[in-house]
């Protein structure tokens, strides 16, 4: 049975997400780069390790004892540039991987991204935005990332695919759509698509904790009327069941 969760990146909006939902379920353990900051995000009650997920030594102490890392840690601009999504996103990424192998972690779940498959949309926009297109991607298609933020969010699938396999860690890679919190995004027919609530947030990150996986490619939206991403693996491995459809407040 999990009990110890490690949090990389939890001082973001991801990990406000999950904490506010399952802070109370787990022993957790928080690391950022940037302390506290004292607003309302769930992280007071919890041990937390200021660190750089670059650190290996910090990163290698911080693992001790952890049954499960959910790895958000990173840039997440689709702005970003190659040197930060390089050493935040890649070498980061590596080094958490890398540590939780030497620690004995069952799995992790890496914070992949909508930014992966991108330039499917490219062709097909807006209408792959509406409820009148079917065309849906279910994680078998292989990546156009958007930009470099993808390029390196394609990377981490990449490299959790190797640590799987060399050394059979359960990995989930979550393509998380548009968290946004209370509503979905306004005027804005790609994040409605891929909206993912707070709530629905949360339960998704439980499902990946408590299932048994291989490795997982998976869409991590609400039940959205829009969406072009299918929901049907999240739900037929990870028994996940959304609460929330961005249709109810837009549409
Ligand atoms: N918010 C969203 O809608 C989506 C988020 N994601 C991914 O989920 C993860 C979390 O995203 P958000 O919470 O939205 O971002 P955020 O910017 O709110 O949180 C990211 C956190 O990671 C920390 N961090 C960044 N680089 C670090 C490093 N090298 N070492 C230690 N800590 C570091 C930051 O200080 C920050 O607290 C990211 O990997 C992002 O790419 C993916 C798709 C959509
Ligand atoms: O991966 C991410 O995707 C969301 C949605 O992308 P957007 O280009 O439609 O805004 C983004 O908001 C988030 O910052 C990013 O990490």
């Amino acid at each position: 049975m999990v009990t110890s969760v490690l949090l990389t990146g939890a001082a973001g909006r991801v990990g406000s997400a999950i904490l506010g939902g399952l802070g109370q379920d787990y022993d957790w353990r928080l690391i950022d780069r940037e302390p506290p900051t004292g607003k309302d995000n769930h992280q007071s009650d919890h041990e937390y390790v200021v660190a750089d997920i670059t650190d290996k030594d910090a990163i290698r102490e911080a693992m001790e004892d952890v049954d499960v890392v959910i790895h958000l840690a990173g840039d997440p601009r689709p702005e970003a540039g190659w040197d930060s999504v390089i050493t935040n996103n890649i070498d980061g990424t590596h080094t958490v991987f890398e540590a939780a192998i030497d620690a004995g972690v069952e799995k992790v779940i890496f914070a992949s991204s909508n930014h992966v498959v991108g330039h499917y949309e490219t062709e097909r926009k807006p209408d792959i935005y509406r409820t009148s297109s079917d065309f849906q991607l279910d994680g078998t298609e292989l990546p156009r990332p958007s930009n470099r933020y993808g390029i390196s969010k394609a990377t981490g699938e990449i490299i959790g695919r190797f640590f799987h396999d060399e050394y059979d860690i359960g990995v989930v890679c979550l393509r998380i759509g548009n968290l946004t919190k209370d509503h979905p995004p306004i005027d804005y027919e790609r994040g409605q698509a891929m909206w993912l609530s707070y709530r629905d947030c949360a339960h998704l990150f439980d499902c990946c904790i408590t299932s048994d996986v291989d490795y997982e490619i998976i869409y991590g939206i609400s039940d959205n009327d829009r969406k072009y991403y299918s929901i049907d693996r999240a739900h037929e491995v990870l028994g996940y069941d959304p609460q929330d459809n961005s249709a109810d407040y837009t549409d």
